[in-house]
């Protein structure tokens, strides 16, 4: 298929309202899509089946998880290296005084609660809207895709949900077969060209209960759970600290099992999870919807070959068929709506953070979305 053809599908499923999804994986050079045949909305609560899952922050909301079932789809790739992008400024999201008092009033609260309570962390956001001129999503797409190679760049849509569109750095799992890699992924400072940079106590700290709490939640479910040495890992203009986990799943594991050990993270919700839910729910004073959820493929069969030699005839009979599924968090992320750009960023809060500064970590955030708008 050629890009002509790709993208023509994709605008022409849109224009008949059927709900679709596109995008590409970090640091793959292919572009997806699934586009759905009828305008069902299809749900899903086992995580049993096949197909592409879109689930929200809440999952015990009534916006359960909506899923494009694999057998109602019709799919297509193509290389994201033949993809050409528009040339567009892009205008400055304006800061707005009266949000700005209203986060810092809202970091203030998570901090005192923190220092009279048993929680520990927990993450607060806010939804920033912008005022659009180009509203094609495709169009911006393909601005994220050209912009950010190592994110999970895509845009969704269900015409009885709502479109969506992300570039996020964050990886929820991978299983392949057995095998579990996950990510702990915290602590923000703007990328500025220096080869060593440097980190505060309260960011390793932050990261670390992220760390320690994916390894606890997945310890029942797997053996020989294996952390990385953090890293610095740049995301468009920001950078993060970054661990990787990998462990192998036991015969306990079910895909919904981890699903409900690791989602919401501390990365994007707190720590005690509970209290930092509740905590959320309870003072953020608007739906986060499918902002910090998850999304991506769910139980796609993958088939690889153990012999490399192709001109081996019985290479079918080293075949290996695995079922492979692999979530990314909804981050750097926002909702259109007709002429409007919603756009979700948040951060983690802990006992030293300084307001003002959680204030600038979310509008530096709002950039990495916010710079592909006209
Ligand atoms: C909550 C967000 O990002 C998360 C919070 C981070 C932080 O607190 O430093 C860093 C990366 C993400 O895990 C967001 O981008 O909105």
């Amino acid at each position: 298929m050629n890009e002509d053809s790709f993208f023509e599908d994709l605008e022409s499923q849109y224009s008949k309202q059927l709900p679709f999804v596109v995008y590409s994986r970090p640091i793959n050079s292919v572009i997806k899509c699934w586009l759905q045949k009828d305008n069902d909305l299809y749900k899903t609560d086992t995580f049993k089946e096949s197909g592409f899952v879109f689930a929200p922050f809440n999952l015990k909301d009534s916006d359960s998880s909506v899923l494009f079932p694999q057998e109602k789809c019709w799919f297509a790739e193509i290389n994201s290296d033949l993809v050409e992008t528009d040339t567009f400024s892009s205008t400055e999201i304006l800061q707005n005084e009266e949000q700005k008092q209203h986060h810092i009033h809202l970091v203030s609260k998570g901090i005192e609660h923190i220092e009279t309570d048993t929680l520990e962390k927990v993450v607060l956001s806010r939804c920033e809207t912008k005022r659009i001129q180009n509203h094609n999503p495709i169009t911006i797409f393909k601005r994220l895709l050209s912009r950010y190679k190592n994110a999970m760049v895509y845009c969704w849509f269900h015409p009885k949900v709502g479109l969506w569109i992300g570039a996020t750095p964050e990886l929820l799992f991978k299983v392949e077969g057995k095998r579990l890699t996950t990510i702990s992924l915290a602590g923000t400072q703007p990328y500025k060209r220096v080869s060593q940079p440097q980190w505060t106590a309260k960011e390793y700290k932050e990261q670390q209960i992220v760390t320690d709490y994916i390894t606890e939640q997945i310890e029942p479910y797997t053996k020989q759970i294996n952390v990385s040495e953090v890293n610095t890992v740049r995301a468009g203009n920001l950078l993060h600290l970054k661990t990787k986990i990998t462990s192998v799943l036991n015969d306990k594991a079910k895909l919904k099992s981890i699903i409900e050990a690791l989602h919401p993270t501390p990365a994007v919700c707190g720590f005690p999870k509970g209290e930092s839910k509740a905590f959320i729910l309870k003072h953020e004073n608007y739906n986060r919807e499918y902002y910090t959820g998850f999304l991506g493929e769910l139980n796609l069969k993958q088939t690889t070959s153990r012999n490399n030699n192709r001109r081996n005839v019985e290479n079918n009979a080293y075949a290996v068929v695995k079922t492979q599924s692999n979530f990314y968090v909804n981050l750097r992320c926002m909702q259109l709506k007709n002429d409007v750009a919603n756009i979700f960023v948040g951060g983690g809060i802990t006992k030293d953070s300084i307001p003002e500064n959680e204030w600038e970590e979310t509008v530096n955030k709002s950039k990495t979305i916010g710079s592909v708008l006209d």
